[in-house]
């Protein structure tokens, strides 16, 4: 068998705290001195994690779409999504939904979504305090769990929206909550057993709304999971279009609104950057938000089990080990990125990357089919923010990274001053 890339001698614990307390440098150290592909090993993890980030390793990875996911994907996330989620399966069952699911994610159905996504911006935006410090990304994540439920499962009632959205959003807080971690962990289940009452409700409530889209279909994402057939003539149950739905809202709320912090808290600090990005231009303010994803990636890592070996320029990886793109070296290298830690926008739009250099959304076979709705969501937003106000940093210091389950996420929610223009 051949021998892994070389990485941190370290124990695993040591490699985990530092990965957790200072992502970007553990991941630039270890550039530094392993170069573009080295070896990890994290504490709970049984095997060891390659990371690459050179474009021609990343595409030979995402390239081959036989290799599966990586492990302890089914563990955490099963629980919420349920076990057809998209998230989830794998091989022919895998693809046969990415098939129904991905055409209702075109670029050209999204415009259909953007007075959706203008009227949340404005309910949310009407209530930032005017001329004094808050963290913004909490006011995000309210547009994006709206637009979800109303895009994507088309709850037009607003009394039931009001409903979903308060239950949700518990329960998504309670995802990332430490306090709720810890006490699980000594034993006290009765937070646990309250969740799982929600959860029911909610599960009840999708049930509705799905029954209600059988009825008469609108022109929500749910409604065209409904009518979805696949290539047998069978259609999806209403259990597995309640396990897409959780899916599309897990996969796809925090990760626009801390998209969307991240953009914000750029913005801020590049002045001139932000008048530009004001001028009205579509094309700037879409390279705006490409830009973002590249410096502050939301989701780090996306990775996968080898299947089949990996043989690229001169690397030789054996099937079952498991090789992460890091997207935050794969997106700062300064042979595709002239001075790669500058927020420079307008790189996006003389010199658009290729396809293996700018990966925020992952590749291959599981790549987002959320991106189009996230890209336009995040452009609409910051249209509609960057319209009612001036916005200026609360602090004098660049946001550090926290960790929200599997993101990046501004430390302090990203906090500015907003006065009305
Ligand atoms: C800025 C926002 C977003 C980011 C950074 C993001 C990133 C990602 C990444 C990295 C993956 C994994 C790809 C892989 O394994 O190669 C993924 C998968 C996925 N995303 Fe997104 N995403 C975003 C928004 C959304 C939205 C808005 C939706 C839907 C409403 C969505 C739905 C999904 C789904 C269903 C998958 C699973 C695809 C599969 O396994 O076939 N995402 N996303």
């Amino acid at each position: 068998m051949s021998a892994l890339p070389a990485g941190p001698a370290a124990s695993p614990a040591l490699q985990t705290a530092r990965w957790l307390a200072r992502p970007i440098r553990f991941l630039e150290d270890n550039r530094r001195r392993y170069g573009d592909t080295f070896t990890v090993m994290f504490k709970g993890f049984r095997t060891p994690l390659v990371m690459v980030s050179s474009p021609a390793v990343v595409r030979a990875l995402y390239g081959e779409p036989g290799h599966a996911m990586p492990p302890g994907r089914q563990l955490t996330l099963k629980p919420l999504v349920g076990a057809r989620s998209l998230l989830l399966l794998e091989g022919a069952e895998h693809l046969s939904r990415r098939k129904v699911m991905l055409p209702p994610f075109r670029g050209d159905r999204m415009r259909a979504y953007e007075p959706i996504i203008r009227d949340a911006s404005a309910r949310a935006l009407s209530e930032w305090p005017v001329g004094r410090a808050f963290a913004v990304h909490p006011s995000m994540q309210s547009i994006t769990l709206d637009v979800i439920l109303r895009a994507v499962f088309g709850v037009a009632d607003e009394a039931r929206r009001a409903r979903l959205h308060a239950l949700l959003g518990s329960l998504l807080a309670a995802t990332t909550s430490m306090s709720l971690q810890v006490q699980v962990l000594f034993g006290r289940m009765a937070p646990l057993a309250a969740l799982q009452e929600q959860a029911r409700e909610i599960d009840a409530l999708l049930l509705a709304e799905i029954a209600a889209r059988r009825e008469a279909p609108g022109e929500d994402i749910c409604s065209l999971l409904v009518q979805a057939v696949f290539e047998d003539g069978s259609g999806m149950s209403d259990g597995e279009i309640r396990d897409q739905l959780m899916t599309l809202l897990m996969a796809g709320h925090e990760t626009t609104a801390t998209g969307l912090a991240w953009t914000l808290d750029l913005l801020v600090r590049y002045p001139s950057v932000l008048e530009q990005a004001r001028s009205g231009d579509e094309a700037f303010l879409r390279a705006v938000v490409s830009e973002s994803l590249r410096l502050r990636p939301v989701v780090p890592l996306a990775g996968r089990r080898l299947t089949v070996p990996l043989e690229v320029d001169g690397l030789s990886l054996p099937a079952g080990t498991d090789v992460t793109p890091a997207m935050w070296l794969a997106h700062t290298r300064a042979e595709e990125y002239p001075e790669p830690y500058a927020f420079r926008p307008s790189r996006f739009l003389s010199n658009p990357p290729s396809t293996y250099t700018w990966i925020p959304f992952g590749g291959g076979v599981r790549r987002c089919i959320g991106a189009p709705f996230a890209e336009l969501e995040m452009r609409v937003v910051l249209e509609e923010v960057l319209a009612r106000f001036d916005l200026h940093p609360a602090g004098r210091g660049a946001e550090g990274i926290a960790r929200r389950n599997v993101t990046f996420s501004p430390r302090h929610g990203t906090r500015v001053v907003a006065t009305p223009r």
